[in-house]
């Protein structure tokens, strides 16, 4: 098969200022394009004012998702590769954001780090080619486990020497989505006036809902039952998938969100956007461990500034010694598996 380009007219010239912010728009490339949710994902993000050029890649099917989305009739230009021809060079080379949904996704009975086998390879590969053709782009990851998908990144770069802790963020957005839904269910309010904080991880018990914080109060059962549920709602939708895959079309919401957060920071030089993210963080230094979610101001590099959790309940400094064992677990086996690579 042969790399695929498509061209829309009326795309705006790329042009960056002095300081790295991205004045006119912004080159985009989605690795992992054609899968469940790599095809919803790229058709938000060509929606999106900010991008002037969406790069489009996949072992398969790109062709065929790029000339679809291009006939869209928004300014960017929309590009497809495969791995043939250079693909993966071309779909990276300029890119100022990368965001990677490439790998398997769960079936029923798997856990998140039941992936890990397959994942960590195709993971890695990416970053090595990042490294190559876009190290300076900001790198966003969705293919899990997240927990491990990004300690990988950050190994593959520290071997490159193009290391930039600021510039790898791991999306934990679809924990914030869901938890800020399941919230205004049970409180009858507009879900999209909801705020729910979360912290730690994307797995299971790593990943802890600050419902204190919320302005909202719950009793011990409701407490309970909502923070299993925000806990476990991929599960939710892997089990309702009955094998055919887990979340999708919320995920390419949640990602698009996120990305816009990123390019209103980035592109606009916005003040303040925060979104919880999973990235190097100093706040459990003490715990040894080097990544944690928690809200994050974005800034034209990625990262601005990692805020502190706030004041947690007792309820939630349980969850927490429970969530920190296993994401130290998590981060060691995605470092290890770069470290352990021969190439
Ligand atoms: N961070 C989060 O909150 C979430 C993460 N996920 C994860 O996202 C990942 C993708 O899920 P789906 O889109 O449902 O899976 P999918 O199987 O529908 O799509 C994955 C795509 O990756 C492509 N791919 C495989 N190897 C590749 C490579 N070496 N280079 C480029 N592309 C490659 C496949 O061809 C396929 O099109 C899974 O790991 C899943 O667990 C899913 C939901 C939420
Ligand atoms: O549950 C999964 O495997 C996919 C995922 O990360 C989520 O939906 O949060």
């Amino acid at each position: 098969m042969f790399a695929f380009k498509l061209v829309n007219v009326g795309v705006a010239k790329r042009t960056f200022s002095s300081s790295a912010t991205v004045a006119n728009g912004v080159k985009v490339a989605v690795l992992g394009a054609a899968g469940g949710i790599g095809q919803p994902l790229s058709l938000l993000l060509k929606h999106n004012k900010s991008i002037s050029h969406l790069s489009l890649y996949d072992i398969v099917n790109t062709p065929g998702v790029a000339a679809d989305i291009s006939h869209i009739n928004t300014a960017s230009k929309v590009t497809g590769y495969v791995r043939e021809n250079d693909g993966l060079k071309l779909a990276l080379t300029d890119s100022d954001v990368i965001v990677i949904p490439a790998g398997v996704p769960r079936k029923p009975g798997m856990t998140r780090d039941d992936l890990f086998n397959t994942n960590a390879g195709i993971v890695k590969e990416l970053a090595v080619a990042a490294a190559e053709f876009a190290p300076k782009a900001i790198m966003t990851v969705i293919s899990n486990p997240v927990n491990s998908t990004v300690p990988i990144i950050s190994e593959v770069y520290k071997k490159y020497n193009i290391y930039d802790p600021r510039r790898i963020l791991g999306i934990t957005t679809l924990d914030v989505v869901r938890a800020s839904r399941f919230v205004s269910e049970l409180k009858g309010t507009d879900p999209s006036n909801e705020k729910v904080t979360v912290v730690g991880g994307h797995s299971g018990v790593t990943i802890i809902p600050l419902l204190s914080q919320t302005g909202h109060t719950f009793t011990d059962e409701e407490l309970k039952t909502l923070t299993h549920r925000i806990q476990f709602g991929g599960d939710e939708v892997v089990k309702a998938k009955a094998g055919t895959g887990s979340a999708t079309l919320s995920m390419a919401y949640a990602a698009s969100c996120f990305v816009d957060s990123l390019l209103r920071a980035m592109v606009k030089g916005e003040k303040g956007i925060i979104e919880p993210s999973y990235v190097k963080s100093n706040l459990f230094n003490s715990d040894n461990i080097e990544y944690f979610a928690s809200n994050v101001e974005l800034s034209a590099e990625g990262v601005g500034k990692v805020h502190p959790l706030g004041k947690l309940s007792a309820y939630e400094k349980d969850l927490l010694a429970a969530a920190l064992p296993e994401l130290k677990k998590n981060i060691a086996k995605g470092a290890e598996f770069v470290a352990n690579s021969k190439d």
